[in-house]
């Protein structure tokens, strides 16, 4: 992960982050996905004030995307329930409850596999206590580069206009917290207050 990501249009740096991804060895691929976990887990308990309830929204993540394998089943375990997007029509997400062993099928409109079962609107979840929001890199000021489809702006406009309290944090890999300009960003775009990484949780400026 050492290698220079060079800073050009969007669409070259989505290719040189998904290019650097896939250079993650295994073995730091599954210890990166562990302390990612354990940030979340504790980033919660801090913030629950030791109240494990609550929705937490995050993703199935696929390769070459930081690992939620470890994550998902964690936040069962410590009381959170659990729901993953579903990609909708119009670049709209709906989201499924995720349980260990959930049957999984292939998005029609992502390479991207998503629980089978009720589809929510997220204003159907109950109480957010957090987004853990994918995507490729994130600018010091919080600006987010995703995969290009818009799906996470979109939603993130429409929970940020109904629940302006739900934190959403992305996460990355250190090396994908970018200085403050390394993309364009537009007023569609939603910054997050911060990452959950590896070696922590960093916050945006
Ligand atoms: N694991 C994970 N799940 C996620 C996201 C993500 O980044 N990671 N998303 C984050 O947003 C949403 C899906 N994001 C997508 C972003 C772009 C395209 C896309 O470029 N689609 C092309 C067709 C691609 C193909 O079929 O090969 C298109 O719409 O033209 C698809 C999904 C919801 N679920
Ligand atoms: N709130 C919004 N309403 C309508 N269109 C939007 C909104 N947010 C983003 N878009 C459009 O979606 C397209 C993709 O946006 P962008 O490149 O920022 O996606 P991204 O954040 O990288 O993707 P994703 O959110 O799926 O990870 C752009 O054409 C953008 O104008």
């Amino acid at each position: 992960m050492d290698s220079d990501v060079r800073l050009t249009g969007k669409e070259e740096l989505r290719r040189a982050l998904r290019e650097r991804r896939t250079q993650v060895p295994e073995e730091a691929q599954r210890t990166a996905a562990a302390s990612l976990s354990g940030h979340v887990l504790s980033w919660l308990a801090a913030t629950s004030a030791g109240e494990s309830s609550g929705t937490v929204a995050a993703y199935l993540s696929g390769p070459p995307e930081p690992g939620t394998g470890e994550l998902l089943p964690a936040l069962r375990k410590a009381g959170y329930d659990v729901v993953v997007p579903v990609c909708e029509p119009q670049y709209q997400l709906s989201w499924v409850r995720w349980e260990p062993g959930v049957e999984l099928a292939k998005s029609p409109r992502a390479p991207l596999l998503e629980p089978v079962g009720r589809r929510f609107r997220f204003t159907e979840l109950g109480t957010i206590q957090l987004v853990v929001v994918p995507g490729l890199a994130m600018d010091a000021a919080g600006n987010r580069l995703g995969q290009g489809g818009g799906y996470y702006d979109r939603f993130l406009a429409q929970l940020h206009a109904e629940h302006p309290a739900a934190p959403a944090i992305g996460y990355l890999y250190d090396e994908e917290v970018l200085p403050k300009g390394s993309f364009g960003a537009t007023v569609l775009d939603m910054p997050l207050p911060g990452a959950f990484t590896p070696s922590g949780y960093r916050s945006a400026l």
